[in-house]
């Protein structure tokens, strides 16, 4: 499976753009993300999810630009904090387009949502609804909320994503019965409105059957209160991040989904709801691809080729265990190709970027490597560790690139140190 940006020639260019020329404009390491990409994966979910909703879930990647192009190509926006929102808000995403989510939001979580007047806001504890309640009271309108249900679902991915099982910290389980507590709690605040019910069951998922399981459950659950209008049924499809791996067939997932919901509606007898889902890497995650240089390579029980990257720019090898694949860009020396261990700048064995994948023998310090599939849950979850500056952002598009987030630098480490 192709796993380079739509416009890219695997390890040259992305976006009409040579990856030696983003290197040189932009220093390494670079994100680099294909906005056609982007785009272009908006209009698939539209197409086979229509005429349901589509919620981009910001947490995979977001920034301004991102946020406007979500916005024109017409979905909605899945936020989890104040912050992500003032990004929305900040290029003026409509805000009833907005979803608001998280376990423990805060206060001033609660109260941008309501002021900015996000569409939905989905609660996720008992104790949440008379807080957000109370915030909501003020307002002219009352809120309409979804509320976050564990349908006790096994996607079977690594633990740390999987979510629709009883036994963590997202949502309200649906079989000890405190779904249906928070629910009677919801229905008796003026000042909420219960649109429906949610979940999102784990992360690179690549088969229907989880989320068919799921909305099974949840809709024997709404027939309890006589249906409810909306389902929102969460994120977490799959992309390929090697060549050998298969995404989540989305006409496929929605295919089964829209049956599953349709037949328990009717068995039932309760009017079907809307479909909302909230994908975030299957958008982004192919559209980006990071660039490093390599520093060093050192002989021994392994190769080890470092480079000026790492766990800082991509925690995901070190947190889940993630496999990627990595090319050289540029020159073709013809050198056959061995198995080497590709490893960041910081100080921790475990920060692998690549392990055992294939590179040219003749890897050397300066070359440039290219990893793809790093546009989701990369520069969301980079961190300073090791006081090292985050990479830009490079947008690029029909032979032009532009940056959409400046490389931090050491200064703005700097600022935040008052002591
Ligand atoms: C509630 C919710 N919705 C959507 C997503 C997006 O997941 P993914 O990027 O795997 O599609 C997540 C993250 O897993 C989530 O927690
Ligand atoms: N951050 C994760 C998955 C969790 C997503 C948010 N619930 C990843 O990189 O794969």
């Amino acid at each position: 499976m192709n796993i380079w940006p739509l416009t890219a020639e695997p390890a040259q260019s992305v976006g009409g753009v040579p990856l030696t020329e983003l290197a040189e404009g932009f220093g390494t390491p670079a994100y680099v993300l294909d906005e056609e990409h982007v785009r272009h994966r908006c209009r698939e979910y539209r197409k086979a999810l229509h005429p349901h909703r589509v919620a981009y879930a910001g947490k995979a990647f977001l920034c301004r630009a991102m946020a406007r192009w979500v916005d024109e190509e017409g979905l909605w926006l899945d936020v989890c904090s104040a912050g992500e929102l003032a990004v929305a808000r900040s290029v003026g995403f409509p805000a009833d387009r907005i979803l608001l989510h998280g376990n423990g939001k805060t206060p001033e979580d609660l109260t941008a949502a309501l002021e900015y007047g996000v569409g939905r806001i989905v609660v996720d504890s008992a104790g949440e609804v008379a807080r957000l309640a109370a915030l909501a009271g003020d307002r002219r309108h009352p809120q309409k909320v979804l509320l976050r249900v564990t349908p006790g679902v096994d996607p079977h991915v690594h633990r740390a994503v999987a979510t629709g099982v009883e036994d963590q910290k997202f949502g309200l389980s649906l079989a000890s019965g405190a779904a249906a507590d928070v629910v009677r709690r919801v229905l008796l605040q003026p000042s909420l409105v219960l649109a429906g019910l949610h979940c999102h069951i784990g992360s690179q998922i690549g088969e229907p059957d989880g989320y068919e399981t799921a909305a099974r459950r949840l809709v024997a659950f709404m027939a309890e209160f006589g249906g409810l209008p909306e389902l929102d049924l969460g994120g977490g499809h799959a992309v390929a991040y090697r060549p050998e791996e298969h995404g989540l067939d989305v006409p496929a997932f929605a295919d089964r989904v829209e049956t599953a919901v349709a037949e328990e509606c009717s068995a039932r007898g309760i009017p079907e709801p809307s479909l909302t889902v909230e994908p975030g890497r299957a958008i982004v995650a192919a559209a980006g691809v990071t660039l490093y240089r390599v520093i060093a390579v050192k002989h021994g029980a392994r190769t080890f080729v470092v480079v000026d990257g790492g766990m800082s720019d991509n925690p995901r090898p070190v947190l889940y265990g993630s496999r990627y694949s990595i090319a050289r860009v540029g020159h073709r020396t013809g050198a056959a190709e061995t198995p080497v261990t590709v490893v960041g700048r910081h100080c921790e064995a475990g920060d692998v970027i690549a392990a055992d994948v294939p590179l040219p023998a003749d890897v050397r310090p300066g070359d440039l490597l290219a990893v793809p599939c790093t546009g989701a849950y990369h520069h969301s979850m980079a961190s300073n560790y090791n006081q090292v500056a985050r990479p830009p952002v490079v947008a690029v598009r029909g032979g032009r690139a532009r940056p959409l987030v400046r490389r931090e630098t050491p200064e703005d480490l700097m600022r935040r140190d008052v002591g």
